[in-house]
């Protein structure tokens, strides 16, 4: 058995009043009949508005669990989440999430324009307005031409961009994303990740992107937090010092990107063996 150190572990945190989203201190068990569930054990970590951060980890490190107690869709067995200052009690209406699952996730009686003008419609927006945002979301992903058709007639890649739509049109604060390319082929994927840096710089939308994928979360994030395995902390909170325009062949091939996914896979595979940190570990150097 792997000797137990200090299970606290902080990622960067922002001065009081200069974070978009803070993480502070979350902890959550789930009870069940097989007995308690410790998924997240204590998670610290502030987003500055505008910042694009990936969330990686081993399977089953929860961060799913995460991402449902930011979206306000979990209560937190212990610490809180605050969105711009204010504590998340329920889903707040300053966030909007794309889950991996596309297809559970759009209505198919619904074409695609009305799946991505509904959370609009729920909101009580006014008609005019409702169709800019929609003719402005479907443009950005590159879906104008197909307004009219039905989700099951597009392409996976295709609804995942729908979903993608769909929350850049109700003009979130903060965007978060549960691995939402896994389950298209790679290069939808690299398309879809290029796309999601485009909207992000376009929106200045703060992005919290969960993905099992290491080269993914280097080559999208300008920080990558790596969870430990289950009973989760925070094992590194690294910068990505990689040039800010970035591009899937030549970022790719920058020494600097290699240097990057050694480290966070050694972190990972570190985490899986065990290992976890008895300090705080800021976002530093990987070399
Ligand atoms: N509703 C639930 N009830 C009980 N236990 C749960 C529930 N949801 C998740 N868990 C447990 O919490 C832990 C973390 O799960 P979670 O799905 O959050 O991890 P994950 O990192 O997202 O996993 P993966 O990478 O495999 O998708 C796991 O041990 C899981 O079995």
């Amino acid at each position: 058995m792997q000797p137990e150190t200090t299970p606290v572990s902080t990622g960067r945190t922002l001065p009081e009043g200069q974070a978009m989203l803070s993480v502070r201190g979350v902890k959550k068990v789930y009870h069940t009949d097989g007995g308690d569930i410790e998924a997240v054990r204590n998670l610290t970590f502030d987003l500055k508005a505008g910042e694009l951060a990936c969330l990686v980890g081993p399977s089953g490190s929860g961060k799913t669990t995460l991402l449902k107690c930011i979206s306000g869709l979990l209560a937190p067995t212990e610490g809180e989440v605050l969105l711009d200052g204010a504590r998340v009690t329920g889903p707040p209406k300053k966030m909007a999430v794309v889950f991996q699952e596309y297809g559970r996730s759009l209505f198919p009686w619904m074409r695609v324009r009305e799946n991505v003008e509904l959370p609009l419609k729920n909101a009580g927006m006014g008609k005019a307005e409702r169709d800019k945002l929609v003719d402005e979301a479907l443009e950005a992903v590159g879906l104008d031409h197909v307004p009219q058709s039905y989700p099951w007639q597009l392409s996976g890649g295709m609804q995942q961009r729908v979903a993608i739509a769909r929350a850049v049109a109700y003009q979130p604060e903060v965007l978060l994303m549960d691995e939402p390319f896994a389950a298209v082929d790679a290069q939808t994927r690299a398309d879809l990740e290029d796309l999601i840096r485009t909207v992000w710089k376009k929106l200045g939308v703060t992005v919290l992107f969960v993905t099992h994928d290491i080269d993914e979360s280097v080559y999208l994030g300008q920080r990558v937090i790596i969870l430990s395995s289950s009973p989760t902390v925070i094992q590194e909170d690294l910068e990505i010092d990689l040039p800010d325009e970035r591009d899937q062949l030549n970022t790719r091939a920058l020494p600097r990107f290699t240097e990057l996914r050694h480290h966070v896979y050694e972190q990972i595979q570190r985490a899986k063996q065990g290992h976890r940190p008895a300090a705080a570990t800021q976002a530093g150097s990987a070399s």
